[in-house]
């Protein structure tokens, strides 16, 4: 299988031109490739897709193999692949995501290589339903009490076509991540898991995040977790509707637009490609 190693911010993939080639166990082939010993090394799998709804379809697949919806920094990777790779000549294109289908700008460099996409993420779903979440009453979930282990945590949640549990802390950098982030990311509040964002606030207009990805563990940034994070400071007053947050990879732009979509914009960078016997 030819494949592209690719990362936003950090947050690594391994993509396959799937207008070229086939993957017929996405699934099992994602938990292979990820492997950072035994494998290429990556946080998932991508897979660059024809379409007929869109110029280009995106299925991403996490390293233990379940499948998403939707990957911010992902998508932002299929659109720098596809200019750069002659799949698409325009700089505003349209991807078919497990999230509907998406608006990105692309920005080419000096050599007409993308490097900076931004992305209409769409609107914030905000509905117990919506996220998905049990529990009662069904209305918006805003800094609701949380008990895990020897911590109340106050935690609201967003989906951006996949489900954020966004949490405010006043250290992120010495945060036990890897003790609560799973226990969270299980928890039976989430039919489906969920991917956890732990924040600090710096200002009105900047924050600083660690994320717990559902179905990766810890990564370096989570482009949905960063648009949730975008709207959960509006939701508590915490945060302008524009913020830059500061992920462990590098850093994000993003603006919540009063009742509507949520863009974000942020780099995209190819590493190398290869080829790997499965
Ligand atoms: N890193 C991603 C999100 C990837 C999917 C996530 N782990 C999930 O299962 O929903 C991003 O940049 O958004």
């Amino acid at each position: 299988m030819k494949f592209t190693k690719m990362h936003g911010a950090g947050n690594d993939y391994v993509y396959v031109d799937c207008f070229k080639e086939t993957v017929d166990n996405p699934a099992e082939t994602a938990i292979k490739v990820s492997n950072r010993n035994f494998g290429i090394g990556s946080d998932g799998l991508i897979l660059i897709m024809p379409t007929d709804k869109a110029d280009v379809r995106m299925r991403m697949f996490n390293s233990d193999g379940s499948e998403s919806e939707m990957c911010g920094n992902g998508i932002r990777c299929v659109a720098k692949y596809a200019y750069d790779h002659g799949i698409v000549t325009k700089t505003e294109i349209t991807a078919e995501t497990g999230a509907g289908i998406l608006t990105l700008q692309l920005f080419p460099n000096a050599e007409n290589k993308v490097e900076r996409v931004r992305v209409n993420m769409g609107p914030p779903r905000l509905s117990r339903e919506e996220i998905p979440m049990n529990g009662t009453p069904a209305a918006q979930v805003v800094a609701e009490e949380l008990t895990v282990l020897d911590k109340t945590f106050k935690i609201t949640c967003v989906s951006m076509g996949n489900p954020h549990c966004i949490i405010y802390v006043d250290d992120v950098d010495n945060f036990p991540v890897a003790t609560y982030g799973p226990l969270i990311e299980n928890h039976q509040l989430f039919p489906r898991r969920t991917n956890v964002e732990f924040i600090q606030i710096i200002s009105r207009t900047e924050v600083k995040q660690r994320t717990w990805e559902r179905g990766a563990g810890e990564t370096l940034a989570c482009g949905t977790g960063a648009s949730a994070v975008c709207v959960a400071g509006v939701l508590n007053n915490l945060t302008d509707r524009k913020i830059l947050n500061h992920l462990a990879g590098g850093d994000l732009e993003l603006e919540w637009v009063e009742n509507g979509p949520v863009f974000m914009t942020g780099p995209a960078t190819e590493v190398f490609s290869g080829e790997i016997a499965l």
